[in-house]
């Protein structure tokens, strides 16, 4: 068996999705298909949810990702990320251009999942704003008070669409600004917002508003029906300024994301190299925002997204470059 060694540039990946979207990453990508879908999994091993394939990465080679992982995972992982987590990346990458506003949605924790759908990992997401359009980028996030569990079950099971949108935080967003979304709390992301966003690797959500979005409801509640699903839900209310960092002004040469409480889920820096920069070895799924320069043997520039294995050791970025840097939790976890 060859082992992975070699960072890896990847073609853009876009499962159909049901909502509008696209334009951005078909501009940011260089190409011109901006129907193809408003959302770019990159380095996937997560298929959508209740499908077989639909979400995976396929490498040049014609490999799935998820196989070449499963047939090698200390080459692509690193032994002590296998030792805790097997052939699991722990790490799902998408670039998300919403055409369109989002509906109101939440994803489950690991508790949840455990409990519920039989995986160890929950959805905790965070977003790094790459691109704005339209008169009013904005995110929603958490409730601005506590809702009590039948008022929100009310709003469901009416279709409150007013009601739930109004209920949650607006905050206006640029590029550069990221937002963590711990599992439960419920979000919205809103028309002409494109982002980088991490997540843990399933496709676990709990459409609250599913009308006009989904097909019907059975959609939108992980077939666990609404009473349950609902328990996922973070009803307490939140501040959006806990949750949202303002990075665009940080300019050093690995700048954090996000904060400590995403540590236990994903790790993403925004690497500015001007020259060089020898990284340290790690798996990582890398998005070119500016510039252009090499990642290992790999030429880059604006709208590449690489996927690196652990095995490729220190690779070396050349060149002037921008990039975020995404990588699954270190272990063992914080
Ligand atoms: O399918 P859902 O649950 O409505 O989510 C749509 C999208 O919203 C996100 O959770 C972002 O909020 C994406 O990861 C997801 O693909």
């Amino acid at each position: 068996m060859s082992s992975d060694t070699q960072p890896v540039a990847l073609e853009a990946n876009q499962p159909r999705q049901f909502y509008r979207g696209g334009a951005a990453i078909a501009a940011f990508r260089s190409r011109d298909d901006a129907d193809a879908g408003p959302e770019d999994w990159v380095g996937s091993t997560t298929a959508q949810f209740g499908k077989d394939e639909a979400g995976l990465t396929r490498l040049p080679d014609g490999r799935w990702l998820r196989d070449a992982v499963a047939a090698d995972p200390t080459s692509w992982l690193g032994a002590a990320h296998a030792a805790e987590f097997g052939a699991d990346t722990a790490l799902l990458v998408k670039l998300l251009d919403a055409g369109q506003r989002l509906p109101v949605h939440c994803h489950p924790s690991d508790a949840f999942a455990s409990a519920h759908l039989g995986c160890r990992h929950g959805k905790t997401e965070a977003w790094i704003v790459i691109g704005t359009s339209g008169p009013d980028p904005t995110v929603y996030l958490g409730f601005r008070d506590d809702v009590p569990a039948a008022v929100a079950a009310g709003w469901v099971s009416t279709q409150d669409s007013a009601a739930m949108l109004d209920a949650l935080n607006p905050v206006k967003v640029s590029p550069g600004d990221t937002v963590f979304v711990p599992a439960g709390v419920p979000h919205a992301i809103g028309e002409g917002v494109f982002i980088v966003e991490l997540q843990q690797p399933t496709d676990f959500s709990v459409t609250l508003e599913w009308q006009g979005f989904l097909a019907d409801p059975e959609a939108g509640h992980l077939g666990l029906g609404y009473d349950k699903a609902l328990e996922c839900l973070e009803r307490r209310a939140q501040s959006p300024a806990d949750l949202v960092r303002r990075t665009r002004a940080l300019t050093g040469r690995s700048v954090g994301m996000f904060d400590a409480r995403a540590d236990p889920f994903f790790r993403a820096d925004r690497l500015h190299v001007s020259g060089s920069a020898a990284l340290e070895p790690s798996f990582g799924v890398f998005v070119v925002l500016e510039g252009a320069g090499t990642l290992g043997p790999v030429a880059v520039h604006r709208g590449s997204t690489v996927v690196v294995p652990h095995a490729a050791g220190e690779v070396e970025v050349t060149g002037d470059v921008v990039a975020i840097r995404c990588r699954p939790p270190s272990v063992p976890r914080s």
